[in-house]
């Protein structure tokens, strides 16, 4: 009854061979940095497998899945939709608008990243167009920025369920410990 609202991803476009890193990260980022789940244009199916495959071992809950109608997915989606894109409002003046509606409004944030030319209509769709910064960079890295402005860094201290592995943060090398008994 009082669950926190929804927070989920939409990659919008996916060139297969060009594109294969970037979609896979937009997953992996939206997972490690605190939504929910993600939707993945259905011919990036290796993308979603890597998504399910490292949530399967470093834990969840995460959702990834396969969309073949993106745009169908942002119009019924119940909730409010965020574009992420250069030319929207700059995201220091409208996250503390975003983080209330899902706050206090208790409205599930559907957040939407392109890879090629993001078609006008999703701009429109969108309640807010939202820049992390107006200049050109990347999709992975403006979801980053916004996941952390939206959860004011409370995603880093998250912990993860049914993981048969965890990282132990060291100063220097690598350990992984195996959960599983
Ligand atoms: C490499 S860009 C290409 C965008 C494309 N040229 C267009 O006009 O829509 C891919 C995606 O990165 C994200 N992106 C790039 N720069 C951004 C910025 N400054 N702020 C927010 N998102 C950004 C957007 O989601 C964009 O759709």
């Amino acid at each position: 009854m009082n669950e926190t609202p929804e927070v989920a991803v939409l990659r919008l476009g996916h060139r297969p061979g060009r594109d294969e890193r970037m979609t896979t990260h937009v997953g992996l980022t939206a997972r490690a940095l605190g939504a929910d789940r993600v939707w993945i244009p259905d011919n990036a199916g290796q993308s979603l497998e890597t998504v399910a495959d490292i949530t399967d071992r470093f834990g969840g809950p995460f959702e990834a899945a396969l969309t073949d109608s993106p745009q169908a997915l942002i119009r019924d989606w119940e909730g409010r939709v965020v574009h992420l894109t250069m030319y929207g409002e700059r995201i220091q003046d409208v996250e503390s608008e975003i983080r209330s509606a899902r706050e206090d409004d208790r409205e599930p944030l559907l957040v939407v990243v392109g890879s090629e030319k993001v078609p006008f209509d999703v701009y429109e769709a969108a309640d807010w167009n939202v820049g992390v910064t107006n200049q050109p960079h990347s999709e992975v890295a403006g979801l980053a920025v916004f996941l952390d402005r939206l959860f004011e860094g409370r995603e880093l201290e998250r912990e993860w369920e049914d993981a048969d592995r965890e990282v132990i943060p060291m100063e220097t090398g690598k350990r992984v410990e195996s959960l599983e008994d």
